[in-house]
């Protein structure tokens, strides 16, 4: 590289791209559905970019980052960028936009790229497919437009895209690929691709450029750290071309450190909030500049400052130059505190989301080149104090409790017995038919909720609009035959955020929207301090539901660890404690909706997967507090009531045994989309109770037939017998329609009638 390489003192990885009103949702569903045209998706798109340019050069970064929108997600931004089209869309005849959603959303019987958790968190990407015969060819238009739009406003950028190698690592092999292909097999021709696009933005004026290799905070073989050498050799030796940094986050690069400290780049990114700085020295990190990650990009807490200028100068000791950052992108949290004007003014002093934590990078950059930033380190070491110190975080009940507990305060008697005494209350048929707990969440039902909050209707009015929606929901199942009837969750305006406000020690947001996938956002909440349950939560909803048949109604919460994993947890305890403390809220609830009659409970666990550690080292302590979490909520029940759980969302192989553990009477697994791959696995382990791997793929409009289920059940009957098979969709119906709903539940139905 010939150039100077310009100032990179305070800077960011990413920034949310919803709208702080979620504009951009709104924008896409109405392209989606015909309702707007392209033109009207682009102006609100601009706006969204120009918005984000501003806020973060005014914030004052220094460096601040293009290319962090996204129509949907930048993984699949990525494969547009490299031609990495699978071509089962040609055919489709659409053009770039168009093909772009296809691959995202499916069109016309062509099935989307997958779905899948990014890393351990709550977002979704897409899944590149890249076989031996992929073309690669650099679409550059996005980063370098981009680029443009940002100078134009007077912002001279650094655009940031996903690096090569974990691009690949990120890939699966596409259809058709022979055994023993792996993407990674195709890095050298994808890397031409990328040396060609630095060379393009090197035209274009680009000082800047980030490559994210977040693939390199998981164990990696040296095959794949050779692979990431070659990738950094081979663009740092371009002769032209911007200066490199290699972007990390949600934990330690562990030995691709000394592999990119030994390169040509000229920065490294490190995550430093969920990894550290290694104890010895690096080979070659004095001559990088090195973006150190020490704002956390995932939570919403104030930064102790202090304690972050200490590690800036730590690593200022160790490197070339050190810039500041945030751990990792701030797509993970809100835009803006600023807009929770009715949140309590105590916890709001305490909590960080985007634009104040840019302020904090400005803040702590400030402080290392020596200016005076007393004023703001004074502030936030006293919204530590007072958090730390603050009575409403402690509930002595709750410690007390905790300390109290027992091992067989997670244990259930035998499983035989149990299942004895199951079989004589419910007297359900073989293979029994369920859902997964939510049907259809219609406008009326969004609508009622809002009116509620804001106060249009009443609590009586609203608890009548919902009991209406229940007994409709279970005269439905009834006529469609299922054996375990739902209530169909109408209540929740998400499965994690309703549980959270009903509980003592969250707080939850008004405007707090994250994305979670395409243009789907959460409000997770905010775990403060000791959880405990004050009142009933479900028991009137599912008891009311129980009340209207005489088939076995199932009793629906979320678990400790999903709970968990949807929310910003606290940073002063570890998760273990904060877990088994929601844990005794739930088995309060388990148990009153036992005492109220209920004799099926069901407890999600969709995000065990989800947090499992990125590394394998530390893997059996989240196991073990994991699984104990979801056993004490569940296991204060007698022998007759039956306790499910559901997972999905994930790949579950990693955590099979761990599931086992659970020791849950059923448990309801995504299957259907994978076609029962999980089925085998599940059978190896010995796992012996009941099992309900999903036969309707509900992420999809696509409705299936009997005979279609027909062959999943008996797909299914080769590894499970019989009296242990149940009959379930993948997951909860709730972003289906009706019209999708009925026919498939109906052909679930006939599939198990004619299997039995
Ligand atoms: C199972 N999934 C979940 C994850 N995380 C969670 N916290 N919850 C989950 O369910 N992670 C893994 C997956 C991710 N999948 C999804 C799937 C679908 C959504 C989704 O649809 N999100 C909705 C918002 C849901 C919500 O909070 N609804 C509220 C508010 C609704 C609203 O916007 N109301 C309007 C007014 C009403 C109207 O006129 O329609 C408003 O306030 O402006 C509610 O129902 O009360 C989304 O729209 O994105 C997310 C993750
Ligand atoms: N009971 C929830 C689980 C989703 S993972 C539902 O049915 O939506
Ligand atoms: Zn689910």
């Amino acid at each position: 590289m010939t150039r100077p390489t310009p100032a990179l003192t305070a800077t960011v990885p990413g920034y949310p791209r919803i709208g702080p009103d979620r504009e951009l949702k709104r924008a896409l569903e109405a392209y989606w559905s015909g309702a707007s045209d392209r033109d009207d998706l682009e102006a609100t798109a601009r706006a969204e970019r120009e918005r984000t340019w501003r806020r973060l050069a005014a914030l004052g970064l220094d460096a601040v980052p293009s290319n962090t929108f996204s129509l949907y997600d930048q993984v699949l931004d990525t494969v547009a960028l490299t031609g990495a089209v699978p071509p089962r869309f040609a055919p489709l005849g659409l053009d770039g936009l168009d093909t772009y959603f296809a691959m995202a959303r499916g069109a016309d019987g062509v099935a989307p790229l997958e779905l899948t958790k990014w890393f351990d968190t709550n977002y979704h990407y897409l899944v590149p497919e890249i076989g031996p015969a992929t073309r690669l060819h650099l679409d550059p238009a996005k980063p370098v437009r981009e680029y443009r739009e940002a100078l134009a406003l007077g912002v001279d950028t650094r655009p940031v895209l996903l690096g090569p190698a974990s691009f690949l690592l990120l890939s699966k092999p596409a259809d058709g690929a022979p055994g023993g292909f792996a993407p990674l097999d195709r890095l050298d021709d994808l890397v031409a691709v990328y040396a060609l696009l630095l060379a393009t933005l090197a035209d274009e004026g680009v000082a800047w450029v980030q490559l994210d290799e977040p693939a390199y905070v998981a164990d990696r073989t040296d095959a794949e750290l050779d692979a990431l050498r070659r990738v950094y050799a081979r663009l740092g030796e371009l002769p032209d071309r911007p200066a490199i940094l290699v972007g990390s986050y949600f934990g330690d690069l562990g030995d691709a450190l000394p592999v990119l400290a030994s390169s040509p780049v000229e920065a490294i990114g490190l995550d430093l909030v969920a990894g550290e700085l290694p104890a010895e020295d690096v080979d070659g990190l004095d001559g990088k500049i090195v973006v150190a990650g020490v704002v956390d990009g995932r939570n919403v807490w104030r930064t102790d400052l202090d304690a972050a200028l200490a590690t800036l100068r730590a690593v200022e000791s160790r490197a070339g130059a050190v810039a500041v950052g945030t751990s990792c992108s701030l797509l993970h949290v809100p835009y803006d505190l600023d807009a929770e004007t009715a949140l309590d003014p105590q916890l709001r002093s305490w909590l960080a989301f985007a634009d104040q934590k840019v302020a904090e990078v400005v803040t702590l950059a400030a402080a290392l080149r020596g200016e005076d930033r007393s004023a703001e380190f004074a502030a936030a070491r006293a919204a530590l104090a007072d958090r730390a110190a603050a009575p409403r975080v402690v509930d002595g009940g709750v410690r007390t409790r905790l300390a109290g507990l027992t091992a067989d305060d997670a244990r259930r008697g035998p499983y035989a017995r149990r299942a004895d005494a199951q079989r004589d209350r419910l007297g359900l048929p073989p293979l029994p038919t369920t859902t997964i707990g939510s049907f259809p969440q219609t406008g009326d039902i969004r609508r009622a909720r809002a009116a509620y909050r804001a106060g249009r209707l009443d609590r009586d009015e609203y608890a009548g609009r919902m009991r209406a929606e229940i007994e409709r929901v279970v005269r439905l199942q009834e006529r469609i035959g299922l054996d375990v009837l739902v209530h169909g969750e109408p209540e929740r305006n998400d499965m994690v955020q309703y549980f959270a406000e009903n509980l003592a020690g969250f707080v939850t947001t008004e405007h707090g929207w994250v994305q979670s996938y395409g243009s789907r956002c959460v409000r997770p909440p905010i775990l403060y301090g000791d959880v405990s349950r004050p009142a009933p939560i479900t028991v009137e909803w599912a008891t009311y539901a129980q009340s209207l048949t005489e088939r076995p109604v199932k009793g629906m919460l979320t678990g400790p660890v999903t709970i968990l994993a949807w929310s910003f947890v606290r940073d002063d305890q570890p998760l273990g404690d904060t877990a088994r403390q929601v844990a005794l809220a739930l088995r309060d609830e388990v148990g009153d909706l036992e005492a109220a009659g209920v004799g099926i409970v069901q407890v999600d666990e969709p995000a065990l997967r989800e947090l499992l550690p990125l590394r394998a080292a530390t893997r059996p302590d989240y196991l073990g507090w994991s699984v104990t979490a979801f056993r004490l909520a569940t296991s204060g029940v007698a022998d007759a009531t039956q306790v499910h759980t559901h997972l999905c969302y994930s790949e579950f192989g990693d955590v099979v045994a761990a599931i086992d553990g659970l020791d849950a009477d059923v448990t309801s697994i995504e299957a259907a989309r994978s076609r029962m791959e999980i089925v085998p696995d599940v059978a190896a382990s010995g796992f012996g109770r009941g099992i309900g791997p999903g036969v309707y793929d509900i992420h999809s409009p696509r409705v299936p037939g009997a005979d279609e289920v027909e062959a999943l059940l008996r797909r299914a009957l080769a590894d499970i017998p019989g009296e242990r098979l149940w009959v379930n969709p993948d997951c909860g119906l709730k972003t289906r329609s009706y019209e999708q709903v009925e026919p498939a539940l109906t052909a679930l139905v006939e599939a198990a009638w004619r299997v039995r």
